[in-house]
Formats: structure tokens, sequence, C-alpha cells
């Protein structure tokens, strides 16, 4: 087994983020390789980050110490079967990425013994912004741990979660949330449009806006109501904003969003 190869199983968009942000942040395109059934996805792989790639799950695993899962949970089975042989001949650590999917589910497809990190990264790993939560299964050594660590570290900030319980909240708050956030950016932007603002206009100072605010929670270590009441100067325009946001129940359209896919997290699981 040569040391240090790393095989994602799977060449989607989570994938992607990682392999972008790992070559970006020094990793050699080299000791990547990839699985994807997909030949334009395969191929985008090899031109813009020069990893290696194939077309079968067995090919790019074979040689890899570490293997990323990084399939959709409604196939990993199907893919573990078809590495479990691998699996236990040549016992990678295996990183999992997928929503819902156990660690020992995972074990158990890929034929039981088997050392399994299961995480949940984000799509900002790709800029080195990501925020991903690890579950490292009984088997996995301290060895195993740094090394997924750095590897989800490498692209963003890494947290180990004590209890696999708990991955399906770090689901929907951290892996999901990229997506709330874009959602928020359509709906500030239709709404300075619909005020009179150029759409280019708009846009720009919506995703300037959100940049802004995303530094001045993480660099200022000001907690998000401190720096909310910052802005919100009494009887001006902001109060009258937040008044509607609190009024039409924001707070409780998150709290179940965020309720709702933990839920999907855990009927994926349930369902595999
Ligand atoms: N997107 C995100 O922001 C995040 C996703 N995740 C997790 O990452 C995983 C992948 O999600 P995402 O990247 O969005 O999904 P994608 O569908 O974009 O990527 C999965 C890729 O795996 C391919 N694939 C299917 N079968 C195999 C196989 N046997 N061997 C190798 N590759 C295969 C798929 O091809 P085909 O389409 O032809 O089936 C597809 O291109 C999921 O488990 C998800 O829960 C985790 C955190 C965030
Ligand atoms: O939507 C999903 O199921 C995946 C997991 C977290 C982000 N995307």
């Amino acid at each position: 087994m040569t040391r240090d190869i790393l095989a994602f199983i799977g060449g989607g968009n989570m994938a992607r983020s990682l392999i972008g942000g790992l070559v970006a942040r020094g990793r050699p395109a080299a000791s990547i390789q990839v699985a994807e059934p997909q030949a334009a996805l395969r191929e985008a792989l090899a031109a813009d980050f020069g990893v290696g790639v194939h077309a079968t799950a067995s090919e790019a695993a074979r040689g890899a110490t570490t293997w990323v899962l990084s399939v959709k949970p409604q196939v990993m089975r199907t893919v573990c079967g078809e590495l479990a042989t691998l699996a236990a001949e040549t016992r990678p650590l295996v990183v999992s990425i997928a929503a819902g999917v156990t660690a020992g589910q995972i074990d158990q497809w890929l034929g039981g013994d088997q050392a399994v990190v299961r995480t949940m990264p984000n799509t900002p790993s790709l800029l080195g912004a990501g925020a991903t939560g690890l579950y490292a299964n009984p088997r996995v050594t301290e060895a195993g741990r740094e090394l997924a660590g750095s590897l989800m570290s490498a692209v963003g900030l890494a947290a180990w979660i004590p209890d696999e319980a708990q991955m399906d909240a770090v689901t929907a708050v951290s892996g999901s949330g990229p997506a709330y956030v874009f959602l928020l950016a359509e709906a500030l932007q239709a709404a300075g449009v619909a005020q009179g603002l150029a759409a280019d206009t708009a846009r720009d100072l919506a995703n300037q806006t959100l940049l802004g605010a995303a530094r001045m929670l993480v660099e200022t270590g000001d907690d998000a109501a401190t720096l909310r009441k910052r802005v919100t100067s009494p009887g001006g325009t902001t109060q009258a904003a937040i008044e509607s946001f609190e009024a039409n129940g924001l707070r409780r359209l998150v709290d179940e969003a965020v309720a709702a896919a933990a839920r999907r997290g855990r009927e994926l699981s349930e369902g595999s």
C-alpha cells in the first residue's frame, strides 16, 4: 500500500469542494485519486485540480491508505459492498461525509472491524472556510484521528463530536447551513430589486453585507446579539426590519427548518 494516498469515492459537489480546498492548500494532486462514474465530472476534476481519476470505486481505492466515501447516502450500502473485499485486505482509514449514514452501518457494510470516521463538512471547504464535525468509531487509532482531523482542518474549522447522535444536528446546522445563507442572499437581493435597486447593485450590496457580517461574527469576538444591537438604532430603520422579522416568526422558522433537516438525516440512516 502506498503511503498517504487519498481516494475519494464519488466526485460530486462536496468531493469537489474538499479536493479543491486541499489542493489549493498544498496537498499534492498526485496524492489524490477520485472515483466518479460521470465522465464529465471526472474529466473536470482532472483538468481543474490535476488529481488522478477513475470510473470505478475499486480502481480509485486500490493503493490508497485513506478512503473518503463521498457518494449519496442512498447508494452508500452498494458502494461499500463493492469495496468490502479490498477493505478487509487493506484496512484503510475510512472517512465518510454522507448525511445520516452511521459509522456502524459503514463498518458493517464494509465487512466489519473497520476504522470509520463519520464527518459532516460543508462546501465553503473549497475556499478553506469550511466547517466540519467529526465522530470516530472505537476502531480509529489516535493516528487515524489526527489524520482525519488534519484533512478537515486543512480546509477550515474541524470539531470533534463525542456523541454520534449529535451528527444529525451538525448536518442540520453547518452541513446544510450554507444553503440557508444562500437563500437569505437570494431573498435580500430580490427585496433590494423590489425597493428599486438595479439587480447587479442589489446583488453586490447584499453579498458584501453577508461577507462583512460573517467576518464580524468570527473576527470581532462579539456575539451575534451584541453585533445586531450595534446596528439597531432605537426607533430607526433596522428596528423596523427586526420587529417585522420577529413578528413573522423568523426564529421559529429557523428552528423548524433545522429540526426538519436533522429529522431527514435520521430518516436517511433508517432508510439505508
Ligand atoms: N453537497 C453538500 O453540500 C454536502 C454533501 N454531503 C454529503 O456528501 C455526499 C455527496 O453529496 P454531493 O456531493 O452533494 O452529491 P453528488 O451527487 O454531487 O455527488 C455524488 C457523486 O457520486 C457519484 N457516484 C455514484 N455511485 C458511485 C460509485 N459507485 N462510485 C463512485 N462514485 C459514485 C455520483 O454519480 P451519479 O450522479 O451518476 O450517481 C455523483 O457524481 C452525500 O452523502 C452528502 O450527504 C455532506 C456535506 C455537504
Ligand atoms: O442536502 C444534503 O443532504 C447534504 C448534506 C448536507 C448538505 N448537503
